[in-house]
């Protein structure tokens, strides 16, 4: 081989590999670019499921910063975060969807509960007024030795009854939720001792008060772990349920192909029952990047 061809040979070498390195550069500024769009552009598109998120399952991330996010991905409302950070986030445009209350634990159940749960509600429901959220949030309580279910009922009766004309008056629903008391490995993942486990018992209580302003807030991944058959429930009881909270089940973790509700199906069938409150999303991320976990459950519900 001559002196000029083996140069020759080595100069067509040298452009193909910078034609190589240039691709592969664009490349990789294509996909960059493609990742950076999908994660400034909202997730949701369709917005017929109206969503929102609990805050506590992003804790420690601050709720302002949180609700960035929410914009960001086209998540309409925010709950569980500090009644104190409400006005910084209805400030950027999001809404209240939930107010929060006495807690799962201390419910009506026991009637050393009532004076602090009725002040707790009132308290509540004068907040969700004032931002005006739509719905407050209230539980049974934990089991008590010495209070059976006959009286358990007629307590927690008795409570809610003592505030409901206010949130009547005031055009808030108290809405209750129903916990599964089945899985022990998490203190945020079930709540065994839990009085209002099974939904049935929970719907009970609910066509009991017989009021528009009082309704079942069914948590999707609570319900199947109790007592499944989550979308014959559903349009069973669509007209006692006032709102959603999603999760993967088991585990209360992302709602991807490793759970076993299929969430799109579920979206279908509330939105089938008319459906036009908020679904919130209070899974617990387990990936290092919770906020794409989010974005993935925003797109999975927005059917
Ligand atoms: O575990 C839940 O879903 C609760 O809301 C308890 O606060």
């Amino acid at each position: 081989m001559s002196l000029s061809r083996r140069n020759l040979l080595a100069a067509g070498g040298a452009a193909l590999a910078a034609v190589a390195t240039r691709q592969t550069v664009s490349r990789a500024e294509d996909v960059a670019k493609e990742t950076a769009a999908r994660d400034s552009s909202p997730a949701i598109t369709k917005g017929r499921i109206h969503q929102s998120v609990m805050g506590w399952c992003f804790k420690p991330m601050p709720s302002i910063e949180l609700a960035k996010h929410c914009k960001a991905i086209g998540i309409e409302a925010i709950e569980g975060i500090p009644a104190s950070d409400y006005p910084a986030v209805t400030k950027l445009g999001l809404k209240i969807s939930l107010v929060g209350s006495h807690g799962f634990q201390a419910g009506p159940l026991d009637p050393e509960n009532h004076a602090m749960n009725e002040a707790k509600l009132r308290e509540a429901i004068d907040t969700a007024v004032k931002f005006g959220a739509p719905s407050v949030i209230t539980f049974t309580g934990m089991r008590k030795t010495g209070i059976d279910d006959r009286q358990a009922t007629k307590n927690c009766l008795d409570l809610w009854k003592r505030v409901l004309p206010y949130a009547e008056a005031n055009d808030i629903t108290l809405v209750l939720e129903h916990l599964n008391s089945r899985d022990d490995t998490h203190p945020m993942k079930g709540h065994p001792g839990y009085w209002g486990d099974d939904v049935e018992l929970c719907v009970d209580l609910v066509k009991q008060l017989d009021s528009p302003r009082f309704k079942l807030l069914f948590d999707i991944y609570h319900v199947q772990i109790m007592n499944g058959d989550i979308i014959r429930r559903i349009r069973e009881y669509h007209p006692l349920i006032g709102h959603y909270h999603t999760a993967g089940a088991p585990g209360r973790g992302e709602l991807n192909d490793d759970q076993e509700i299929n969430y799109p199906a579920v979206m279908r069938a509330i939105l089938e029952t008319g459906y036009s409150q908020y679904v919130a999303q209070e899974f617990i991320p387990t990936s290092n990047d919770p906020i794409a976990s989010l974005r993935e459950a925003a797109r999975v519900c927005d059917v």
